[in-house]
């Protein structure tokens, strides 16, 4: 399986790198996972409605560039489809089943995700109606799938 996390903005925290690093070294024996990271659209502090739609436009479509017409899309939002862990790892399983074996997660910029990748997105994630930052975000979501590999192999993960 190859799963794409597509990201907006930098990862600067050296404790993050250091945790993504770990997860990406665990999830290797499982899957083929790489990190899209996408430059954010730069933006001042204040800005309209119709300015945030636009910088989120260019965001979507550095991200939608990036994703192919085979790959099953999962776009993380805060008002997204809430599941378990149990739930998680077995959409993964069932997409694995099915022929699916391009995955691409996408994290959004500090704005969130435009309309049209809301569109392209064949299901969405939340984590919960609490907004994470999109750096941790990264962290959170690797361990989630490695989480998700461990639980359909039936290995011991801590509960
Ligand atoms: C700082 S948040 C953006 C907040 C923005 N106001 C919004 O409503 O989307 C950056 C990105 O992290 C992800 N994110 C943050 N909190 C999340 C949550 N609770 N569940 C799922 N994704 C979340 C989303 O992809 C979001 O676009």
């Amino acid at each position: 399986m190859n799963i794409s996390i597509i990201t907006i903005g930098k990862l600067k925290e050296k404790y993050l790198k250091q945790g993504i690093e770990e997860y990406l070294k665990r999830l290797s024996i499982y899957a083929k996972v790489e990190v899209i990271e996408l430059p954010d659209e730069k933006a001042p502090e204040q800005l309209s409605e119709a300015e945030m739609e636009q910088v989120k436009g260019k965001e979507g479509e550095r991200i939608l560039s990036k994703i192919s017409d085979d790959t099953y899309v999962i776009a993380l939002a805060i008002e997204g489809k809430q599941r378990s862990s149990e739930q998680l790892a077995s959409e993964i399983d069932k997409l694995a089943t099915y022929g699916k074996s391009k995955i691409a997660f996408i994290i959004g910029g500090s704005l969130g995700l435009s309309g049209e990748v809301m569109k392209r997105a064949n299901d969405t994630l939340s984590f919960s109606k609490m907004t994470f930052p999109h750096q941790l975000m990264r962290l959170i979501l690797l361990e989630q799938i490695y989480r998700a590999f461990r639980i359909n192999r039936g290995e011991p993960y801590h509960k």
